[in-house]
């Protein structure tokens, strides 16, 4: 897929603030102090959000955290009620700003009696340099597809077309909400490649998920939302690093009585003799295993999953017990 040209996020010195800034002409999108209200329900609280020109952030957090408000108010479908709103430097309401971006939406939509290869038709002819057909099919396995109704393809088969379409102005940037949502492994792995490409070709990309694999797999940074603010913000690694929890795994026939609270020990695991002890105080847990004179073996220690990580982070954030 021919690609942007490549830009280097530069990263100034703020003497604003505390760390160094992007500076805003790298940025493809940003949320500033943003509030959305639906009613009384309060979506998106006075939320800052930035997306630098190259990168790829994955919004992560529970249903109804706010991840599709964010895209949807990026995308100008919806009005903030205060706060700013930014795509490439100008209001989302300007077409030039918006048609620097492909979207797939959660829920899509086709007319059901068009043809594959004539909805594709339909979108690239509002770009004005889009991406050959044929190159589109390929890269998203849609070529034995071209000629099919949308009416009858699966559940699947739309979601690929639907992320595809995203591509198909050549943008800037592409804004996904939960594209591999009811994919099949082989389908998902083909559009994470697909991104891929577009990202090593100087792409952007805004990724929501509740596939915590795909944020592993594509994303560079991520941004943990809740009851609409950010709770956590960082690569996976400072994600993961947040949270003291780590997996004590061994193997025993039985597991010796432990004092769960007293050991931070949040879960237990078992699949046949191996146990798993999900807990925040690792060393005590260890010297407790080893104290209560039970047999076992095949200690092994590690950081939490990102899974884990987001839990404890959500929860604590709300101030509930981790
Ligand atoms: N059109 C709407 N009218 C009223 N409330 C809405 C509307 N759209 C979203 N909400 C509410 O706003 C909150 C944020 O919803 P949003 O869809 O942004 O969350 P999300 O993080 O994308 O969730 P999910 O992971 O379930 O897709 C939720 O409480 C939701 O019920």
């Amino acid at each position: 897929m021919s690609q942007p040209r490549p830009s280097q996020p530069s990263v100034r010195a703020d003497t604003s603030s505390a760390g160094p800034r992007i500076a805003d002409t790298d940025l493809a999108a940003s949320l500033t102090g943003v509030t959305k209200r639906y009613g009384a329900m309060t979506a998106l609280d006075n939320i800052d959000l930035t997306l630098a020109r190259g990168e790829v952030l994955a919004l992560l957090g529970p249903n109804g955290a706010g991840k599709s408000t964010a895209v949807s108010l990026l995308l100008g479908l919806r009005k903030a009620d205060s706060g700013q709103v930014r795509l490439f430097g100008r209001s989302p309401d300007d077409p030039a700003a918006r048609r620097m971006v492909g979207a797939t939406p959660q829920d899509t939509g086709f007319p059901e009696t068009l043809r594959v290869g004539e909805v594709i038709d339909l979108v690239s002819a509002h770009y004005p340099n889009p991406l050959p057909k044929a190159e589109l099919l390929d890269r998203f396995g849609l070529g034995t597809l071209a000629g099919r109704q949308t009416g009858g393809l699966s559940g699947g088969q739309k979601r690929r077309l639907a992320v595809a379409l995203a591509f198909a102005g050549r943008p800037e940037a592409v804004f996904l909400d939960e594209p591999t949502t009811g994919l099949d492994v082989e389908a998902r792995r083909m559009l994470w490649a697909a991104v891929d490409g577009y990202v090593a070709g100087g792409g952007t990309v805004l990724l929501t998920t509740h596939y915590l694999e795909e944020a592993e797999a594509l994303a560079r940074r991520i941004a943990v939302i809740d009851q609409g603010r950010v709770v956590a913000e960082g690569s996976l690694a400072d994600i993961r690093g947040r949270v003291s929890l780590r997996r004590v795994r061994f193997t025993a026939a039985h597991l010796p009585p432990l004092d769960a609270k007293a050991l931070g020990i949040e879960r237990v695991e078992r699949s046949g003799t191996e146990i798993v002890l999900v807990t925040a105080r690792a060393d005590d847990t260890v010297r407790a295993l080893v104290m209560s004179g039970a047999p076992f073996a095949d200690l092994d220690v590690r950081a939490a999953t990102l899974e884990e990580a987001l839990m404890s982070i959500v929860r604590s954030g709300r101030g509930e017990s981790v």
